[in-house]
């Protein structure tokens, strides 16, 4: 019933009627293949099981794994092992293979968690040799001649040996692998792992748990692929070591280039290409690593995105949301950092700065470049440490905290650099702001999701746009786009860092009644911003700053006459721009 909040049922025909459909193809063709066909056939079922699993890790979470053939390998290890040597039925093999895959998911990803790309490769790399060398030195594992014996699966008192059973059987699992990959794609941890994707920072910034959801891609995708080793084990009668090598982890990395990063169709498509291309090219088997590069190059140059690339969700967002956030139900001061002080080697940042904001209020830091506003807003927000000093949100110490949790304590930001996630729509955009406000995971988007989704877009303008993917917009509208992912948590303090760099007089002028809307809300806004005309305008207090340290506070009309702040950062004033007034004014 949630899902159906998702999509309309239209596009749930389109979206989901071509899976009972290819099932029913790979039926037919069932029955038309002789037994090297249905062979192929099983084989690509098990390669696209194993692509369901990659990509959750790399299509999805986009932590790129080089050593997936581990998880395959430990799913056929332990289900094989416990065949010969307890003699344990096929079935109750599964769930200790699928546990067994989970463990290492954990052992592998938790160290990892840290590392980007180019290291994380590296390290994925390793640990699939590092399996690959550990079972050929086993006496156990049957060492470089691997697992022999293994029986046929039973099912119903009938073993299935004859290739047609063993494709249907094959077949079976795949569409339950499907389903529950299916499944996931529509929890919220789905739309997190896209958010870390696009960019983990930003996600962190705005209450997605980081650290939880890239352990969960490892995880669940290493379960997912180690399905498919007890099949090949069954299959086989064998496992064998020389089955787990890097180039099969480059096999199962290439079902998602070829089909498509995130895309469930791609990985059918990329799965049928691995498997089925180098059998069409048997013939001429000198040639077939030429082909295969052949291909790749014209997939890399024709369609980078995959043949079938991922197709982002239309969200029906429901009517009758209301026009704005919710209001905060929170009085007096919602922020109060005191002594807040960071170096980095010789330089001092931030020395000793104390800011207030109170509720409805607009605050202001500014001062010239290098003063160290921006590395104070990285400390409030708990992105780099402070070396001393306290955060006090709406009357809890956040200082220290990791970024979302100090997100879902109520205090939300956009950054100087625009960061948004580019390949997500604008609605998917802001629907990543609301894990500030409800982190659980596992479960399917709710109303309230869609509701405080439609109500930041409406508010900030921006609902027409709700199903364009965020990276196609104009600038205005991105920097409208991070203050609506960044209300969608429900904020009580939120922290704007240069909101109109790059605007043009009417930008700002709309900004400028934005802002002005969102303290009447009751949140308390803090402004790092350049455009003094548009601080003093705007402000209820001014803190400035020069090199690190704070030089003045007070009220605009203070501020603008105080000597030191004319001297450091404002100058002689020029004329006031009269085009400057708040649409709205407060
Ligand atoms: N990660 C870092 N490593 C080393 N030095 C840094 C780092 N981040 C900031 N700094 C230094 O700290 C000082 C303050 O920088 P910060 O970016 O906070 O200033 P700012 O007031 O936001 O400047 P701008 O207006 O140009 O954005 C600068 O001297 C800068 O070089």
């Amino acid at each position: 019933m949630r899902a159906r909040v998702e999509l309309g049922r239209a596009e749930q025909v389109v979206r989901y009627g071509g899976w009972p459909s290819l099932v029913v193809v790979a039926l037919v063709a069932g029955q038309a293949m002789d037994d090297y066909g249905l062979t192929v056939g099983a084989t690509i079922l098990i390669y696209a099981i194993l692509g369901l699993g990659i990509n959750i890790v790399v299509g999805y979470a986009g932590l790129l794994d080089l050593g997936f053939a581990a998880f395959f390998a430990i799913g056929a290890y332990t289900a094989g092992l416990l065949m010969v040597e307890l003699e344990w039925n096929f079935w109750l093999t599964l769930p200790a293979a699928v546990a067994a895959a989970a463990v290492a998911g954990v052992v592998i990803g938790y160290p990892t968690l840290r590392l980007r790309s180019d290291y994380l490769a590296i390290v994925t790399l390793g640990f699939g040799e590092i399996i690959r060398i550990t079972v050929i030195n086993l006496e156990v594992t049957g060492g470089p001649n691997g697992l022999t014996g293994i029986p046929p699966v039973t099912l119903g008192g009938r073993e299935i040996v004859m290739p047609r059973d063993f494709y249907h059987l094959a077949l079976a699992f795949f569409v339950v692998v499907l389903a529950a990959t299916a499944l996931l794609a529509r929890t919220r941890l789905a739309y997190a792992w896209r958010a870390v994707r696009a960019d983990d920072t930003a996600a962190e910034a705005v209450g997605v748990p980081t650290r939880r959801v890239k352990l969960l891609a490892y995880v669940l995708g290493a379960m997912t692929g180690a399905v498919a080793g007890p099949l090949n084990a069954a299959q086989l009668g064998t496992v064998d070591p020389s089955s787990f090598t890097f180039l099969t982890s480059l096999m199962i990395l290439l079902v998602v280039i070829i089909g498509g990063m995130g895309s469930r169709p791609g990985v059918v498509i990329g799965a049928v290409v691995i498997v089925a291309l180098p059998e069409v090219l048997r013939e001429v088997q000198e040639y077939r690593g030429l082909f295969f590069a052949l291909l790749l190059i014209l997939i890399v140059l024709l369609r980078p995105q995959g043949v079938w690339p991922y197709r982002p969700r239309r969200f029906r967002l429901p009517a009758g949301a209301g026009p704005a956030p919710e209001p905060v139900s929170a009085t007096g001061t919602l922020l109060e950092v005191a002594g807040l002080s960071r170096s980095f080697g010789g330089v001092t940042a931030v020395a000793d700065l104390a800011l207030r904001a109170d509720a409805g209020q607009v605050v202001s830091v500014i001062g010239p470049n290098g003063a160290g506003k921006t590395t104070a807003f990285n400390c409030v927000t708990g992105l780099i440490p402070p070396s001393a000093g306290t955060v006090v949100l709406a009357g809890r110490d956040v200082r220290g905290r990791a970024p979302h949790r100090v997100a879902a304590a109520g205090l939300a930001r956009t950054f100087q650099s625009i960061r948004l996630f580019d390949e997500m729509t604008v609605a998917e955009n802001v629907l990543i702001g609301r894990f500030a406000r409800d982190r659980r995971l596992l479960r399917p988007l709710s109303r309230a999701d869609l509701d405080a989704v439609r109500r930041c877009l409406d508010f900030v303008g921006l609902l027409d746009a709700a199903d364009r993917p965020a990276g196609g917009l104009a600038y205005g509208d991105r920097r409208r786009l991070e203050i609506a992912r960044a209300l969608a948590g429900d904020p009580r303090v939120l922290l704007l860092d240069e909101p109109a760099a790059g605007a043009n007089p009417t930008e700002k002028r709309a900004l400028m009644g934005l802002i002005a809307r969102i303290s009447a809300l009751g949140t308390a806004v803090v402004l790092i911003e350049h455009d003094v005309a548009l601080v003093m305008s705007i402000s209820d207090r001014v803190t400035v700053l020069e090199h690190g340290r704070t030089i003045a506070v007070g009220p605009p009309a203070e501020i603008q006459e105080d000597q030191r702040v004319i001297a450091a950062y404002l100058g002689v004033p020029d004329d006031p721009d009269p085009d400057l007034v708040p649409e709205v004014p407060r």
